[in-house]
């Protein structure tokens, strides 16, 4: 039996559509997977920032008309770019293992720690969220616009007007191979003190409804703590709001007996910036649904707060 799966065509990706690959073969003895790389606007256009390009979903809208077509059977997505409403006749069929959910300031080799760097440090990041967190945990730091593929980013370390640090999110940086080694030092941020990006880390593998075999072939692929975590973050994403133009943040720690999360939402212009906690204790019942409604409830509150 063979599938075909598509995916971006960024060393970022085709890294993490082979890994997917390799997982449901092994899973699923005798199905083969034929990579389709479909290039998308987001890929195309490097020289704005994201929000002007035209915002969510630009990394997504071409796989998904790959799949309604029938061009592929399945996509894989960084779930973090994928908008909080999908296509109707699509759906998120399994969330793999998360990679780690941190971001992290990379530096030149010889910088230990973020004290090791200049007073006035130029850092460089694309993401307003990004940019908010640097000027609370460094306001001294100037936060300079980034945007581009993982290696260009870091590019930015390098040459005549090198800058002294890049945020990235390590889950990247992992699934490239680079988390740790080579030139660079990884000073990874904890999530305490930078909420990632819903569902960062975590990637989503979507096919068309109704593909009853499909669903099958992707329990090999599906995590179940992972899913919790997507269906909560995703949840505060739609109810928050949000968008690339703003800051917007949430973290899903899954417990023993239930689940925390942590939200931060705030306006364009970084006047008001919320950051809160919520969590809920399992009851009897569907722990999705229950999950899905913390994060519902903590995007409304964060929402009402910041006035969006
Ligand atoms: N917005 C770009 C993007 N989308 C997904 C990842 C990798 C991390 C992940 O899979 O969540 C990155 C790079 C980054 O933010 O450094």
């Amino acid at each position: 039996m063979e599938i075909t799966v598509g995916t971006r065509g960024s060393k970022l990706a085709l890294a993490q559509t082979q890994q997917i690959v390799g997982t449901l073969e092994e899973g699923n003895p005798g199905l083969t997977c034929r990579v389709v790389v479909i290039q998308t606007l987001g890929d195309k256009v490097q020289d704005r920032p994201l929000s002007e390009v035209g915002g969510a979903g630009i990394f997504v809208k071409e796989l998904e008309r790959a799949l309604l077509l029938g061009q592929v059977d399945l996509a894989v997505h960084s779930l973090k770019d994928m908008p909080s409403a999908l296509h109707p006749e699509l759906r998120l069929g399994a969330f793999p293992r998360r990679e780690d959910p941190r971001d992290v300031l990379v530096v030149g080799k010889g910088v230990g720690n973020r004290n090791g760097l200049p007073v006035r440090a130029r850092i460089g990041t694309g993401s307003i969220r990004r940019r908010w967190t640097l000027g609370q945990l460094h306001p001294e730091w100037e936060a300079v616009p980034i945007r581009g593929n993982v290696d260009s980013r870091l590019a930015r370390l390098e040459g005549p007007k090198a800058l002294d640090g890049v945020v990235l999110a390590m889950a990247g940086l992992n699934r490239l191979g680079m988390g740790t080694g080579g030139e660079r030092f990884f000073l990874p941020f904890s999530v305490e003190e930078s909420v990632p990006s819903p569902c960062q880390g975590i990637l989503g593998l979507q096919h068309r409804r109704g593909d009853h075999g499909m669903e099958r072939l992707l329990t090999a692929a599906d995590h179940g703590d992972t899913r919790l975590q997507a269906l909560c973050e995703r949840a505060f994403l739609e109810s928050a709001g949000g968008s690339c133009h703003v800051p917007i943040g949430a973290y899903c720690r899954v417990e023993k007996d239930g689940l925390v999360l942590e939200g931060l939402l705030g306006d364009e212009n970084l006047r008001k910036v919320v950051r809160r906690s919520g969590s809920v204790r399992w009851e009897q019942g569907n722990k999705e649904e229950q999950s899905r409604a913390l994060g519902r409830d903590l995007g409304l509150e964060l929402r009402q707060e910041v006035g969006l």
